[in-house]
C-alpha cells in the first residue's frame, strides 16, 4: 500500500490490511482519549477532525459497522458523538444500548434503576460533592448511572493523586458501588456493565467477522479481552495493555482509521 497513510507501525499496519479485506468489519472505539484529546470541560470534548473523516468514510461502506463504546452518557454520544444516528452506540461503560444502525428491531436497551439502585447513586453523588467542597476546581459529573469525582481542573495539581484516592477509599465503603479509576477521574457505578458486555453485545448483532477495537484506558481493557486472535486491538498511550497493537496519541489513531478506510474502499470497490 502507498499513500497519504502509508506510516502505520509494521505490526498495525498488516493488522488493518487484514482488517481491511474482512467480509464484514466492525469497528469500534472509544471517545476519550481515543477519538477526543482530553480537555478540561468534558462537554468541550470532540473526535478529532481527521478521525471525524474516517468515521465517515468507514460508514459509507457496505458491510462496515462502527460502533463507539464509552463511559460517557448515552445521551452525550446521541447528541454530540453521532446526531446522525448511524453508529452503534454504547454508554455508561456498557449499561446503555442502542442499535438503531441494525434498523429498528434493534433499538435500544433502555436503562432502569431499580429504588436500591437509585438511593446508591444519591449517596454516592452526596459523596462526590463533600470531595468537591475540599478540592478546589474538582468537579462532579452526574450521569445515569453513577457519580463521577474530576480532577482535571482542580486548583491544585499537586494534590490530584491524593483527591483520587480520598474518593476510591470513600466510594469503596458504599457496599454495590462499582468504582474505576480513569484520567484525571474517578468514576462510580450502581450498575455492574463494562465495555466488555458493549463489545460483546455489538459483535454479536453485527456477525463480524473481524472487529478492530481501540481505547486508552483502564475499562476499555474489559473490551479488549473480548476480542479473538484474529480481531485488532489497539491502546492509545501509555499503561499496560492487553491489546496487539499500540499507537501514541488520538491523532495517530485517527491516521490509521483513515489508512484503514481507504484500504476497505480499494477492497470493496
Ligand atoms: O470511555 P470514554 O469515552 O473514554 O469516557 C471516559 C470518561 O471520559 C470523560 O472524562 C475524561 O474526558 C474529559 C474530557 O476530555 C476530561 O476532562 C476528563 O479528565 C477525563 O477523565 C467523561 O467526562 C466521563 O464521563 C467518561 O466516563
Amino acid at each position: 500500500m502507498t499513500g497519504a497513510h502509508d506510516d502505520a507501525r509494521p505490526g498495525l499496519a498488516d493488522a488493518l490490511d487484514r482488517a481491511a479485506r474482512a467480509g464484514t468489519l466492525l469497528v469500534a472505539l472509544d471517545f476519550d482519549g481515543t477519538l477526543a484529546p482530553f480537555t478540561d470541560d468534558p462537554a468541550d470534548s470532540r473526535a478529532t477532525e481527521q478521525a471525524q473523516a474516517a468515521l465517515e468514510a468507514l460508514l459509507r461502506l457496505p458491510r462496515t459497522f462502527v460502533a463507539v463504546i464509552s463511559g460517557r452518557p448515552m445521551a452525550f454520544l446521541r447528541s454530540v458523538v453521532d446526531p446522525a444516528g448511524r453508529m452503534l452506540l454504547s454508554g455508561s461503560h456498557g449499561a446503555e444500548m442502542h442499535l438503531d444502525a441494525l434498523g429498528s428491531a434493534a433499538g435500544d436497551m433502555e436503562l432502569r434503576l431499580s429504588p436500591a439502585q437509585q438511593e446508591l447513586l444519591e449517596r454516592a453523588t452526596a459523596l462526590v460533592e463533600e470531595q468537591v467542597a475540599r478540592y478546589p476546581g474538582s468537579r462532579l459529573e452526574l450521569k445515569p448511572t453513577g457519580a463521577a469525582f474530576h480532577t482535571r481542573t482542580m486548583a491544585d495539581q499537586s494534590l490530584c493523586d491524593q483527591a483520587e484516592r480520598e474518593m476510591a477509599e470513600t466510594f469503596g465503603r458504599l457496599e454495590g458501588l462499582k468504582v474505576t479509576p480513569g484520567q484525571h477521574v474517578v468514576e462510580s457505578s450502581v450498575h455492574s456493565a463494562t465495555k466488555g458486555e458493549g463489545i460483546t453485545a455489538f459483535m454479536q448483532a453485527t456477525g463480524a467477522d473481524v472487529t478492530l477495537f481501540a481505547g486508552d484506558d483502564v475499562t476499555d481493557e474489559n473490551a479488549m479481552r473480548e476480542l479473538g486472535p484474529g480481531d485488532v486491538g489497539i491502546k492509545v498511550g501509555a499503561g499496560e495493555s492487553v491489546a496487539g497493537h499500540r499507537v501514541g496519541s488520538p491523532d495517530e489513531l485517527a491516521g490509521a482509521l483513515a489508512r484503514l478506510a481507504e484500504q476497505r474502499r480499494a477492497a470493496s470497490g
